[in-house]
């Protein structure tokens, strides 16, 4: 028998982002010609497809490792580096994404969806694109971030119209084999089922799948039998259809007693936050095997009570196939109802399928109690991210990363909330953890004197625009002032013409003599 996974655990590696390149250009007679640093290639995705010809996670089963390519460096002569390639892991429909502490991180119920469940490191800049007109020629490149690391767990859950429940050994298997083309194993001991089945049902224009899963002891909610784990599968269903069994010969048992039990089972199960309890679900009863003559007297004898309750009630047998044209005929309306009352629903936005997405541009600083005096984390994606790409071995780099955090308004942050010369920085919450030893100077500059003297923090660094206004209107000024001294002077030099009237030629003695030299 073919082995049915419904949940694996995927260990995942993105690619890492290639690094960005250091080079300057040389030319004849032109040995610094400027930086021609490529910058490094982004590395590949790990996308989660959901693929309607995919129906089994066994082949994650057996290969459960998938890394997907690196980006490659950049390259001297403005090379770039190549981008790894995206790598696509087709899954079933139906199949729930889980971080390995238990949250959902995605549900991929329609086919086609798209998860990147491990996203690429970014690849570095080259020093050519580092360059300003500031930083003519940069001697430090940025380094390509890693790409997400760890395990997710996948999750199969049958996506069925309708679900059998019922003890083991009803004739849910033989039910599905009658109404449907699916070959289930049918055998009279309990527990047959060891996976569920799914079939595809045809009753006039509705077709419907019907998913058979394994039975139901008392006891299962705690772990008897095969215990409610398989319900996961039952939890998706629109409707339930009860199978209870009229011609079993085990003491103690009867239809009645059989539903009570399986529905108090079906109680404790807790179905996932917004979807309906199995119990408020519609709710069909099929009385099997009345083929027998005494489960037909028995399936007449409990017909009121089930009708009491308020049960559409079928006698059926799957070995004559008697009363099985009318249920799956109401199965099928059952179905068509529920579709239409889902059409009707207001449509639910579309997922969006990029994770762990937090606003780029917050960071926080906490502030820790340590032995040796306060520990200042800074966390948040840009500064993360920012240190990732520092190559610490490289006085520019630390210098471009210090100015960087500047900009962003981390070292004025660590001022306010107490950092002081000494205090110790770290950047990232967890994995990304470093010391901030080489610029804690910088920082420590920046804690110990008073705002405004680190010449960073400058007004002319801070407010670049409204200081090069303030420059430009001086300048503005200083030239109408000397243009109205001009025509002060020319307007003079007009009425007292005889004095004569000479344009001041800056420079002109300095050259005459000059040329005397
Ligand atoms: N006489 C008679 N026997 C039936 C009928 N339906 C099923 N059976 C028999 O009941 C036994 C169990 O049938 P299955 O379909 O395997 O039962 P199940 O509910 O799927 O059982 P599990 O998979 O163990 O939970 C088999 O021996 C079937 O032949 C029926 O309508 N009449
Ligand atoms: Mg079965």
């Amino acid at each position: 028998m073919a082995t049915f996974v419904d949940q694996v655990t995927l260990h995942l590696k993105a690619g890492h982002g290639g690094n960005g390149c250091v080079s300057v250009k040389r030319e004849k007679f032109k040995p610094l010609a400027g930086p021609d640093g490529g910058n490094g290639g982004d590395g590949g995705d790990i996308v989660l497809v959901s693929d309607t010809q995919t129906t089994t996670l066994l082949g994650y089963h057996r290969a459960p490792h998938r890394t997907s390519p690196h980006g490659g460096p950049g390259m001297g002569d403005h090379r770039a580096g190549y981008h790894g390639e995206g790598m696509v892991l087709p899954v079933p429909v139906g199949t729930v994404v889980k971080s390995t502490d238990g949250t959902e991180l995605i549900d991929m119920v329609e086919p086609g969806m798209r998860f990147v469940v491990a996203l690429a490191g970014q690849g570095g800049l080259g020093n050519a694109s580092l360059a300003s007109t500031k930083r003519k020629a940069p001697g430090f490149a940025l380094l390509g971030t890693p790409g997400w690391e760890g395990d997710v767990l996948l999750e199969l859950k049958v996506v069925a119209d309708i679900a059998l429940v019922g003890y083991p050994s009803a004739g849910k298997s033989s039910l599905v084999a009658a109404i449907s083309a699916a070959k289930p194993k049918i055998a009279d001991y309990p527990f047959t089922t060891l996976h569920p089945n799914l079939g595809v049902v045809e009753s006039g224009d509705t077709r419907y799948t019907v998913a058979d899963v394994p039975g139901l002891i008392e006891g299962a909610s705690e772990g008897k039998g095969l215990g409610l784990e398989f319900l996961r599968h039952v939890e998706r269903c629109t409707a339930l259809l009860h199978v209870l069994d009229c011609a079993t010969l085990e003491p103690g048992r009867d239809p009645i007693s059989d539903l009570d039990i399986i529905l108090g089972e079906l109680a404790a199960y807790p179905v996932p936050e917004g979807q309906l309890p199995l119990l408020e679900r519609p709710q069909l009863v099929a009385l099997n095997k009345i083929d027998v003559p005494e489960a037909r007297e028995l399936a007449e004898l409990v017909r009121p009570e089930l009708e009491a309750r308020g049960y559409r009630v079928f006698d059926i047998s799957t070995v004559s196939h008697e009363g099985l044209r009318q249920l799956s005929f109401a199965l099928g309306e059952l179905v068509a109802q529920g579709r239409a009352a889902k059409a009707a629903e207001p449509e639910k936005p579309r997922i969006v399928i990029r994770p762990r997405a937090v606003n780029e541009s917050d960071f926080v600083i906490k502030v820790e109690g340590g032995s040796g005096g306060n520990i200042y984390r800074v966390v948040g994606q840009k500064p993360e991210r920012w240190v990732a790409q520092t190559d610490f071995t490289n006085d520019e780099a630390i210098g471009y990363l210090a100015d960087r955090l500047a900009k962003l308004g981390v070292e004025n942050e660590l001022f306010k909330s107490g950092a002081v010369a000494g205090s110790t920085v770290v950047i990232g919450r967890d994995g990304h953890v470093f010391d901030w030893e080489p610029t804690l100077s910088s920082t420590a500059e920046l804690a110990t004197a008073p705002r405004g003297s680190d010449p960073r923090l400058s007004e002319a660094q801070r407010s670049t625009h409204s200081r090069r206004r303030e420059t430009y209107l001086e300048r503005m000024d200083a030239k109408t002032a000397a243009r109205d001294e001009m025509m002060r002077e020319r307007n003079a030099g007009m009425w007292n013409d005889d004095e004569g009237f000479e344009v001041e030629r800056p420079g002109a003695p300095d050259d005459t003599a000059a040329k005397e030299d």
